[in-house]
């Protein structure tokens, strides 16, 4: 099983190699770090953590690049290429690219002001990915509260869970895609004022606009808050998935209380981060340590 003490003598440099980089990432771009956060959701949701994601498509396989939640969507590659050269150079052929998005969604966290936490290592590389199981997997913007409660839930990880790790949509952009329908179709569930700022730049006609970018959590963006919830309550929550969240159901009660405890909201998002880190990793002598993040051995 996994632990934090699994490169203590291996690679005694690895956390703070990856920090290094990772921190270099984010002041150049500040929304490189929600961008890696959802990397690692991405890869957890999809065979579990075992850098599935990162792997580049090639003749005889479909990756998961360019399943629907990916495709022109998932982005920070090149930085965990970047992170990867850089711990090779430290310690060659011993850290799993899955440990270093585990470490560097982490790092971004606490860097954007979020909680920390000691991150569970020893997980190696998938020789294999799935375009299908990541269109099946993760959940679609347009999920109700129940398909978002059982899809967590086939995972092990429980309604409180899906709360606390909606929450990562504190920080971070949304495609006009996404939320189109939701705020010109359901401004029944949003204040009004909220609903026209976000068509302003999202117009209704679909293939117009689509990539126009907004913020997730309307206040701040760059920081890892508890604004996320504040906004629910609210009733501006971005995606139709994230007002499920509050929207007369069995979750208000969880999001109410984040709203008005970030440190309840913090302390459930480190455990919920832990646990979807432990969703079936490989171990032992299965995968391998990739070489290069794109392709396998
Ligand atoms: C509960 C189900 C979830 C749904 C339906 C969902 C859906 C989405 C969608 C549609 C986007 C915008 C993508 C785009 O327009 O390209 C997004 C962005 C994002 N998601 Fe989620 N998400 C969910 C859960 C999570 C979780 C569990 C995390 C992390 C703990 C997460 C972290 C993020 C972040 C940080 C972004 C912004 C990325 C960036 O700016 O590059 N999401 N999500
Ligand atoms: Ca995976
Ligand atoms: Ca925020």
């Amino acid at each position: 099983s996994l632990s934090t003490e699994f490169y203590s003598s291996s690679c005694p440099k690895l956390l703070d190699t990856v920090k290094c980089t990772v921190e270099a990432a984010i002041k150049k771009e500040t929304r490189m770090g929600a961008s890696l956060l959802r990397l690692f959701f991405h890869d957890c949701f999809v065979n579990g953590c075992d850098g599935s994601i990162l792997l580049d498509d090639t003749s005889s396989f479909k990756g998961e690049k360019n399943a629907g939640p990916n495709k022109n969507s998932a982005r920070g590659f090149e930085v965990i290429d970047a992170v990867k050269s850089a711990v090779e150079k430290v310690c060659p052929g011993v850290v799993s690219c899955a440990d270093i998005l585990a470490i560097a969604a982490r790092d971004s966290v606490k860097i954007l002001g979020g909680p920390e936490w000691d991150v569970k290592l020893g997980r190696r590389d998938a020789r294999t990915a799935s375009q299908s199981a990541a269109n099946n997997g993760i959940p679609a913007p347009t999920s109700t509260l129940n398909q978002l409660i059982s899809k967590f839930g086939a995972l092990g990880l429980s309604t409180k869970d899906l709360v606390a790790l909606s929450g990562g949509h504190t920080i971070g952009q949304a495609r006009c895609t996404t939320f189109r329908s939701h705020i010109y179709n359901e401004t029944n569930e949003l204040v009004t004022s909220f609903a026209q700022t976000r068509q302003s730049n999202c117009p209704r006609a679909s293939g117009v606009g689509d990539n126009n970018l907004a913020p997730l959590d309307l206040q701040t963006p760059a920081s890892f808050d508890n604004h996320y919830f504040n906004n629910l309550v609210d009733r501006k929550g971005l995606l139709h998935s994230d007002q499920q969240l509050f929207n007369g159901g069995s979750t208000d009660s969880i999001v109410r209380g984040y709203s008005s405890n970030p440190s309840s909201f913090f302390a459930d998002f480190a455990s919920a981060m832990i646990k979807m880190g432990d969703i079936s990793p490989l171990t032992g002598s299965k995968g391998e340590i990739r070489k290069n993040c794109r392709s396998v051995n």
